[in-house]
């Protein structure tokens, strides 16, 4: 048996507020999980309850005050940049909005080559892999030389899934990578995120608003509250018999598409918020 791939533990991130004796605002308060080896855990939370904080904690973006997060058994929450950059092979991000996390000036091949580049990839073994990683994405090898422009929302979220697979990581932060689609784009986009776990052993840590999404390819779920996780466990468990209230609203506030259900659903908000 393998030890965690990552593992949180009672990560406390604050930020400062403006006054000299102002108490800084906590954001994550105390946060514990663990992610194995290829495994997806997903994270939701309505907004503001700190979720893409917890990602940003995970990038060394974010201001972690106590607690640890060891990635393959070290601490990397108080890395110096170069260490944090030698990290970038081992984790990477999908943002959630497609139009703005690709640079516009560049064409898909520039995009994908960079990474390859950074880490002194050789050029001919660069172009090759584009390839490779291009129709890892199901996207036609002629898309190399056109620029972000020329496609769809979901095209673009392809791109820069294929971005984040360039250096093979073993760790993708996904913060909220299909929100900003329709659901039909987000359906799809979504199984190849389950085909390129299948295939390569990623692990993801998946941030979503949406319990739906994350029920999709979850093996574990954590619900964060303000800032604290409330419920944690088994995906099928939490997503389809929360044991927490907070949960269990969350459940009944995604929308379903059968009219009888959503008035069910409806109707049991009305007696949770009574009670
Ligand atoms: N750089 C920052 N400085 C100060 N406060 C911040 C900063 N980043 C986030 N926050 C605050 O931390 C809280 C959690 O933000 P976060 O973005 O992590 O939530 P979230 O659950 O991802 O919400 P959403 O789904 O709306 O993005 C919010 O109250 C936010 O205003």
């Amino acid at each position: 048996m393998t030890g965690p791939l990552l593992d949180i533990s009672d990560l406390v991130v604050e930020y400062p507020v403006k006054g000299r004796r102002a108490a800084p605002f906590r954001v994550l308060d105390g946060v514990s999980l663990d992610i194995r080896p290829g495994e997806c855990v997903g994270l939701v939370g309505e907004s503001g309850s700190g979720k893409t904080t917890m990602g940003r904690a995970v990038l060394g973006l974010a201001p972690v005050s106590s607690g640890s997060i060891r990635y393959d058994g070290r601490d990397i929450s108080r890395l110096s940049r170069a260490d944090r950059r030698a990290l970038s092979s081992d984790i990477q991000v999908v943002f959630q909005d497609p139009y703005t996390s690709l640079n516009p000036a560049l064409t898909i091949e520039q995009i994908l080559v960079e990474p390859l580049t950074v880490q002194k990839i050789e050029r001919a073994e660069a172009t090759r892999r584009v390839r490779q990683l291009l129709d890892q994405v199901h996207l036609p090898a002629d898309a190399g030389s056109r620029l972000p422009r020329e496609f769809s929302g979901g095209q673009r979220q392809r791109i820069a899934i294929a971005r984040a697979l360039a250096l093979e990581p073993r760790l993708i932060v996904c913060d909220e990578p299909v929100s900003a689609l329709d659901l039909s784009t987000q359906a799809r986009v979504l199984a190849l995120f389950k085909e390129i776990q299948e295939r390569t052993g990623v692990a993801y840590l998946f941030v979503s608003h949406d319990l739906a999404v994350v029920r999709h390819l979850s093996h574990r779920v954590a619900v964060l509250y303000r800032g604290e996780i409330v419920e944690w466990g088994d995906g099928d468990q939490v997503t389809s018999r929360p044991q927490h209230p907070y949960t269990q609203k969350l459940l009944l506030a995604a929308p379903v598409p059968d009219p009888v259900q959503q008035e069910q659903r409806r109707a049991e908000r009305r007696r949770l918020a009574a009670a």
